[in-house]
């Protein structure tokens, strides 16, 4: 057994409880073998005055979108796509999908992500980001067939399908893939009657925006009568192995659906600021049994990639939404960031656990701005950023060892991505 570990820190458990132990690992399975003292590896990864967490999921995003951060901001979500976002994505070419996708993944290992969710387009090239990044990633080709002709709508359909059917299971079982309709509204109810059944049919999960703006409510409701999470649940997208970002504007019958449903909502609390989309009741889903995880959106909407910025950014949102400063509280932050989002997506990863996959951020503990340590998962939740990600870990495998990415060459990336980002928008402006 190929063996590694992760020596002299402390251990957040399942429980939420922190302990002082080593944790080993099994290179071969990927897997954590034992959480103890008094154990040996081949190889240590020094882990001394820094606290070790489960990897954290960013459970919704738009990877490649890195290329658009700081090229739009400060408007509403509609104008925003339609003004700026699709037309700039429209000349976007599967060389700079897949430079945005390094980007985006650097920045991801960088802050401790081993995990994430990604709805976007040239997706294979994606796939081959994530292969050689090392990280898990349940992907998939995001749908829109407002606007257009019957064959490219149809065409758009069926590429999200086949896309999901041959790709999972990709870069060694790290990569599973979902259908993606992009919205309830930027989707035609034909094409989902259609298609939905047979992502059903092979058993592939189903992840789009719903409820993210009352701009997406109000056409529902005034065309067919009904709520929108009833209108998916009416097109057979609500079951357990689903899950919807953002979730805003959700009333109490809909709350209760997703319950019932078993279907999970990814909170993207930076991009329901800036675009100033509204306050999800993350509090109330919660109460009701609703499973939730974190996702950071596309960075053009956030500006970042860092599930503990989004971590802090859900605690203080929530309390703001609910009225009352115990809503969302730290433990609440942490486990959204880590099991919440990764059982949405399906992954076993999110706990530090024997016999469970070993994705692993370690995060060093001495600085100022975590001085003193009272409580660890409030500084997870409250204090830490994403550069204090000392490790990381994925599957087993080092992606980061003391800041240096192992697996992505760091420089030669953010040079070729700013000259891809360069040219890209020369493209949109001539
Ligand atoms: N195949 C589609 C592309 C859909 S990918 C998913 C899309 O979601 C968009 N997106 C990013 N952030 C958000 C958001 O917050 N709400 C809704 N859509 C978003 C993103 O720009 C991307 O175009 C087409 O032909 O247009
Ligand atoms: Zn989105």
């Amino acid at each position: 057994m190929a063996s590694l570990l992760i020596t002299g820190g402390r251990v957040l458990l399942p429980d939420m409880s922190v302990t002082q132990a080593d944790v080993l690992v099994d290179q071969d399975s990927g897997s954590i073998v034992e959480i103890g003292s008094d154990l040996t590896a081949e190889k240590t990864l020094q882990a001394s005055n820094s606290l070790v967490t489960p990897g954290f999921v960013n459970g919704h995003s738009h990877v490649p979108m890195v290329l658009l951060r700081g090229y739009a901001d400060d408007k509403p979500l509609d104008r925003w796509l339609e003004e700026d976002i699709w037309p700039a994505e429209s000349k976007m070419t599967p060389d700079d999908v897949h430079i945005g996708a390094k980007l985006g993944l650097l920045e991801m290992i960088k802050s401790g992500v081993t995990g994430f969710a990604d709805m976007f387009f040239h997706v294979p090239k994606i796939v081959d980001a994530v292969d050689q990044a090392g990280v898990r990633a349940r992907l998939g080709h995001g749908i829109v067939t407002t606007g257009k002709g019957d064959e490219n709508a149809f065409a758009d359909v069926k590429e999200s399908l086949d896309f999901a059917l041959e790709y999972d299971g990709a870069a060694n079982g790290r990569i599973s893939t979902a259908f993606m309709p992009h919205s309830l509204v930027t989707v035609g109810s034909e094409y989902l009657d259609d298609f939905v059944p047979k992502a059903r049919a092979a058993g592939i999960p189903i992840h789009y925006h719903a409820n993210e703006t009352l701009n997406e409510v109000t056409p529902i409701v005034e065309d067919y009568g009904v709520r929108p999470l009833d209108y998916a649940a009416d097109h057979g997208m609500l079951e357990s192995q689903d899950f919807v970002a953002h979730g805003v504007h959700v009333d109490e019958h809909e709350i209760n659906l997703l319950a019932e449903a078993g279907t999970s909502v990814i909170h993207c609390p930076a991009s329901n600021m800036k675009l100033a989309s509204g306050m999800a009741p993350i509090q109330r889903m919660r109460d009701a049994g609703v499973e939730i995880g974190l996702g950071t959106d596309g960075a053009a909407a956030n500006n970042d990639l860092s599930l503990l910025d989004e971590g802090r950014d859900a605690a203080m949102l929530g309390k703001l939404a609910a009225d009352d400063a115990g809503a969302v509280p730290a433990e609440l932050v942490v486990e959204m960031m880590t099991q919440g989002s990764a059982s949405a997506l399906g992954f076993h990863s999110g706990v530090i656990k024997e016999g469970e996959p070993a994705d692993l951020a370690v995060i060093d503990l001495e600085k100022p701005h975590l001085t003193p340590q009272h409580d660890l998962v409030s500084h997870l939740a409250y204090a830490a950023v994403g550069s204090d990600v000392k490790h990381t870990i994925c599957d087993g495998q080092i992606l980061m060892r003391d800041r240096e990415v192992l697996t992505l060459g760091e420089k030669s990336i953010v040079d070729q991505a700013q000259q891809t980002a360069d040219l890209l928008l020369s493209r949109v402006s001539s």
